[in-house]
């Protein structure tokens, strides 16, 4: 079952939008009525072909039902325009050809007969053009909404605190890099930094100053990198990065720049711990995050054996 679709569909709203065409064209169907009843004799009975008027009753009944549903449905502008005065035309023929069966006009007068057929092609003409122009005004609103949910898309994969790309982002952006190096068998290089004690600097100082330290972090990883490179917050106190055509000698280069610019931060000095690998051979996206967060596991343990990570 579609759940998309609304359970109830409200068919009695009041055309709020298009009441004063509602009026003008039951008005004018009075009019018409009026004229048409007047300047003519009605039908005796057996005159009266009952068929023809069950099928212009339907016929006047569902030409009503689509003025009603367009009202109901469309805004106002020029594509609704032609469709409901194109649907009115249509409509006010058919409340002709109604009347028609019951009255008999004068030979020689022609008026009701143009009148019953003369503003059918018109009508249809011009709930045509207003179907192209529909047509055309959809395409426009698909490709407004395909529009905004990439950029939803996009929103999705950065992280509201530090504005950087998140996770999901790095791991594309790392197979899109694997796949690559795979290619041109350049050194393709992955670093990560996690900050030292960041519950502990959370509880001290409080959410907000523990944000603000995020974001100065995550500057000055940006600050560090080239503009081939790519910095994303990993997970809640850990920032990755994707170096490409870097060996390792220049990542450590990077990271051991970090470490010097973390200890100097506002509005807190931070001391980091931070890893840095080089992709193996046939090794996936996957495998090669778990030998990177698995090696700064090692490496924390060692920083806090030796007393240098927070307590
Ligand atoms: N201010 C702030 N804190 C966060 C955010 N996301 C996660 N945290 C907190 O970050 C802390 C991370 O704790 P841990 O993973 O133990 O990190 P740590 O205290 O640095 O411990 P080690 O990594 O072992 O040094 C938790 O207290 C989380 O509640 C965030 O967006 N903002």
């Amino acid at each position: 079952m579609n759940t998309l679709l609304p359970k109830k569909t409200k068919l009695l709203t009041w055309p709020v939008l298009h009441q004063g065409k509602l009026a003008l064209t039951l008005l004018v169907a009075l009019l018409l009525s009026i004229a048409a009843c007047s300047s003519g004799m009605p039908k005796t009975w057996q005159q009266v072909d009952m068929f023809d008027v069950v099928g212009e009753s339907a016929a006047s009944l569902m030409a009503l039902f689509w003025l009603w549903l367009l009202m109901i449905s469309r805004p106002r502008g020029r594509v609704t325009n032609w469709l409901i005065v194109g649907t009115s035309l249509y409509w006010l023929t058919t409340v002709l050809d109604l009347i028609d069966e019951f009255i008999k006009y004068p030979a020689d007068m022609r008026l009701f007969a143009w009148l019953e057929s003369l503003p059918v092609p018109v009508g249809m003409v011009m709930i045509s053009i207003g179907l192209v122009q529909w047509l055309a005004e959809q395409q426009s609103i698909n490709r407004q909404l395909a529009q905004r949910e990439h950029f939803q898309r996009e929103h999705q994969l950065i992280d509201p605190v530090t504005q950087l790309y998140n996770a999901r982002y790095f791991m594309l952006q790392l197979q899109r890099e694997i796949a690559l190096h795979r290619l041109t068998d350049k050194p393709l290089a992955v670093a990560i930094v996690d900050i030292d004690g960041f519950a502990q600097l959370n509880r001290r100082w409080g959410m907000a100053v523990a944000d603000n330290c995020l974001r100065s972090l995550a500057g000055a990883i940006e600050l560090r990198l080239r503009a081939q490179d790519l910095a994303c917050r990993f997970t809640s106190d850990r920032f990755v990065m994707l170096l490409p055509e870097t060996t390792t000698e220049l990542a450590t280069a990077v990271i051991d720049g970090l470490h010097q610019h973390s200890e100097m931060l506002q509005p807190q000095p931070l001391a980091v711990t931070a890893v840095t690998i080089n992709l193996n051979d046939n090794e996936s996206a996957d495998e090669l995050m778990t030998r990177l967060t698995m090696r700064l596991d090692w490496q924390k343990r060692c920083r806090y054996a030796d007393g240098q990570g927070a307590a």
